[in-house]
């Protein structure tokens, strides 16, 4: 609203709310901190777990940062942003989701104390932004190279503790690196080539790596063999049928002569189809079309494996794994476009399901996990688990870099930056020490989430960092003491920290700059109710011959 000769002068349509100035910034900080606040219980091994119920009664048990706040119907604009940066930090490294929101919170809050002291905004972010930079220099000095499986392990073992899995976090570390270890390609590792089956009905120590695909397909008939060894696969675009014809067209017979020679001449057709497939060599055929039953029929008596309607995806995967190229002509099929694989083979499961096995592939990047469960719940908490470890230890392959955990970067980062934030000086110096105790919010909250004394334990810490030779100590929540992480073998992927400091930086930075929100979004209920009040009473008011301007449309 605006003064125009005594008038006010409405801009903005009615029922749009602001607000502005402090007030603005202190909602969304609240909000921000009403999201850190739903996540921060499940930080770390000792975390609690959350237990989520859908509109239509789904549950989902998890401890995972980024799946609670998918799950939760989140309103507020800049309790969004904060999601944003879970969803980002999943997105960039798979890890380190709780963290970050918490540590996006920390930093919301001191913010709020420096301004509460008058301090203004823009400083408070150029402040953050120069210790995000500073940070992100300090934590490749901190870095500890990481080469070989056994580091890897570790590193998959950590990324798991805490979630469910925890007692059988070795099983799904071991299946994670050796997967990740068969799909990387010249140091780059794509996790998408990483298939997991989830299959209950057994225990996960009977889970696997297959070399190769799993795949929820049947052959075509009982004739045809139910394993292939050495099997030479051929990968089809094309119909194993009689072509249909494009325009509706029908066919005249007038004597059974006629009907004779016009089914042996389709017989013929796919007879033909069939043995350019045999003379190719190929002893299993992965068809994307349909497959005639007679094709069928032939491949089954030639001892070929067939199977029809595979889907796109299904082919990329098995061009990957066989080495196989998709062939959409089939005359002259080159022996060249076949692929390999050990065995295809399909194998009951557990008594209740066929599922095929494709094995022993020449060249294996693409690969399934058989991931098995003894409950549904519990199937897809390991999957969680499995996907965060699949991530971190493709990530460390990749940048060959590791941190410690348990709080260690953090507590070293903190006293760090404190010495970095007196060179500074000026009221930024103020904003970078806020950062620097912002960071305390993780070995702070690893320490109440199990259980321990938060005050008694960063004094530990910290004393154990400022002597030489105790940047690696962390907490140990088990013992409740600091150890050093390296000992421990608690060990994250560096980019799991730049990457969750760096969106927590910026999306506590954007948040602090709105200094106006004006929001018109969808009317209230409780909106809606007043709206009808006043429509109401502006008809009355009509009726009585008043003519009233409803409020707020006055010029
Ligand atoms: N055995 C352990 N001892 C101490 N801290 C651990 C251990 N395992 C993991 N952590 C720490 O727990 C934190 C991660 O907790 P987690 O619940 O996985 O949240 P996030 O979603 O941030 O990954 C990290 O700070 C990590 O170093
Ligand atoms: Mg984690």
């Amino acid at each position: 609203m605006a003064e125009n000769s005594g008038q006010p002068i409405y801009i903005l349509r009615e029922g749009t709310s602001r607000s502005n100035g402090r007030e603005a910034q202190n909602n969304n900080i609240m909000a921000a901190l009403a999201v850190a606040d739903a996540v921060r219980s499940t930080l770390g091994p000792k975390g609690m777990d959350k237990m989520l119920v859908d509109s239509t009664g789904n549950t989902t048990v998890t401890n995972d940062g980024v799946t609670i706040l998918k799950e939760i119907d989140i309103e507020h604009p800049a309790a969004k942003m904060v999601v944003e940066v879970a969803k980002t930090q999943d997105q960039q490294v798979g890890d380190g989701t709780t963290t970050a929101v918490i540590f996006a919170g920390a930093l919301l809050k001191k913010a709020q104390e420096l301004m509460d002291q008058g301090i203004h905004p823009t400083i408070v972010t150029s402040g953050y932004r120069l210790a995000a930079a500073k940070a992100n220099e300090l934590l490749s000095e901190i870095a500890i190279p990481a080469k070989g499986k056994d580091i890897l392990k570790k590193v998959a073992y950590t990324a798991m503790t805490g979630k469910s899995a925890g007692a059988v976090g070795e099983v799904l570390a071991g299946l994670a690196v050796d997967a990740v270890l068969a799909v990387e390609e010249n140091g780059k590792v794509d996790v998408d080539n990483i298939k997991v089956e989830k299959k209950t009905g057994a225990n996960v120590e009977n889970s696997r790596v297959v070399r190769g695909l799993v795949l929820n397909k049947h052959r075509e008939t009982s004739s045809m063999p139910r394993k292939a060894e050495n099997a030479k696969v051929l990968l089809l675009n094309v119909a194993l049928d009689i072509k249909k014809t494009e325009v509706d067209a029908s066919i005249k017979i007038r004597s059974p002569m006629q009907m004779q020679s016009f089914l042996e001449q389709e017989e013929s057709i796919i007879r033909r189809k069939v043995d350019s497939i045999k003379k190719s060599g190929a002893t299993v055929v992965f068809c994307q079309k349909a497959i005639a039953d007679l094709a069928a029929h032939y491949m089954g008596k030639a001892g070929i494996m067939a199977f029809k309607s595979m889907s796109e995806s299904d082919m990329a995967k098995l061009s990957k794994a066989t080495g196989g190229r998709v062939v959409t002509k089939l005359d002259d099929i080159d022996p060249k476009d076949l692929g390999f694989a050990g065995v295809v083979e399909e194998r009951l499961i557990t008594g209740e399901d066929d599922l095929l096995f494709i094995e022993g592939c020449k060249n294996p990047k693409a690969l399934t996990i058989l991931l098995r469960g003894s409950g549904y719940t519990s199937i897809d908490e390991y999957e969680r688990a499995l996907h965060d470890a699949l991530r971190v230890v493709g990530v460390v392959i990749e940048d060959k870099k590791v941190v410690p955990g348990g709080g260690a970067p953090e507590i070293e980062l903190g006293l760090r930056l404190r010495d970095y934030a007196s060179t500074v000086g000026g009221r930024e110096q103020l904003a970078i020490e806020a950062f620097a105790a912002a960071l305390d919010i993780i070995p702070r909250t690893l320490a109440e989430n199990a259980g321990l004394d938060p005050i008694d334990m960063l004094v530990e810490l910290r004393s154990k960092h400022e002597n030489k030779g105790g940047k690696n100590f962390g907490l140990d929540v088990f013992q409740g003491k600091p150890v050093d992480m390296l000992e421990a073998n608690v060990l994250e992927p560096l980019r799991v920290k730049t990457q969750a400091i760096g969106s927590a930086t910026e999306a506590a930075t954007m948040i602090l700059r709105i200094d106006d929100v004006i929001a018109s979004g969808g009317p209230s209920d409780q909106e809606v109710a007043q709206a009808r009040a006043a429509a109401a009473r502006q008809l009355q008011g009509m009726r009585g011959g008043m003519g009233g301007m409803p409020p707020g449309m006055g010029m």
